[in-house]
């Protein structure tokens, strides 16, 4: 699905990330883990072409995201609230992602549906605005719009940050339930050990913008990050 070659960002004479060579497969749920400021996001806005390498490459499907608009079609992400639209009930902001993927307006409406649970009561027919929202509450509309689209790639930063604890394990239930049933792609930074080594089959742990370890998921995994990060 994705293939990342000699991928490097520098900032101010710092090199954030350099990452030589990665590939993700078809189906595989991936943990992104590192420390504050190992890379993450930054590597993020470069899959998705937010932001421009200064070397490499990220091809999506043998393509260059840089260089074509087709991996749009089947690639969804949420990374933080710039993603949403601060003026819009969460009721517009759904019908106008859903309007961009043409679907109807009783489409977005049935759609919704499913996330009745997710959303806990708490997003829809509130009478108010996004940026009126909590953080937590934020991210529940920007994971449901960005699901909308039914994608084969899904990116998320940071998901459980500033969620329930219900919420977080409905997420977990979300997530596992569409790599079941849709195969999907998912890449996913977390700083919870726990979720991502119970969602995710294969962690990539990056320090210094560099992967230090990179290791399929299994019953060992979560103590062996703990003491990774206790070191
Ligand atoms: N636009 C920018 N200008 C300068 N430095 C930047 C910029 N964006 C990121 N950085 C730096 O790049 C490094 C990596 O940041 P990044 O946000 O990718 O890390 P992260 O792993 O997502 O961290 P966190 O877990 O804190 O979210 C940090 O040192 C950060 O300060």
């Amino acid at each position: 699905m994705l293939e990342i070659r000699n991928l490097q960002k520098h900032y101010g004479g710092r090199t954030v990330v350099n990452i030589p060579d990665l590939t993700i497969r078809d189906g595989e749920t991936i943990g992104l883990v590192g420390n504050n400021g190992a890379g993450k996001t930054t590597l993020f806005r470069m899959l998705l072409d937010l932001i421009r390498p200064d070397a490499g490459e990220v091809l999506s499907k043998n393509e260059n995201v840089a260089s074509t608009d087709k991996w749009k079609d089947y690639t969804a992400s949420y990374l933080d609230e710039g993603f949403l639209i601060d003026y819009l009930t969460p009721e517009e902001y759904f019908m106008f992602i859903g309007s961009l993927h043409n679907l109807s307006a009783a489409h977005v409406a049935d759609y919704l549906k499913q996330y009745e649970e997710f959303f806990n009561g708490e997003i829809l027919n509130r009478g108010k605005y996004i940026r009126d929202f909590s953080k937590g509450n934020q991210n529940k509309v920007g994971i449901a719009a960005a699901l909308m689209q039914k994608p084969e790639l899904l990116i998320l930063d940071e998901p459980f940050a500033n969620l329930d604890p219900t919420t977080q394990i409905r997420l977990k239930t979300l997530i596992k339930s569409l790599k079941a049933t849709h195969r999907l792609t998912t890449l996913i930074s977390s700083h919870d050990l726990n979720h991502v080594t119970d969602v995710c089959d294969r962690i990539i742990l990056l320090e210094k913008g560099v992967v230090i370890k990179d290791f399929k998921t299994d019953e060992n995994t979560l103590k062996e990050l703990e003491a990774y990060f206790s070191e």
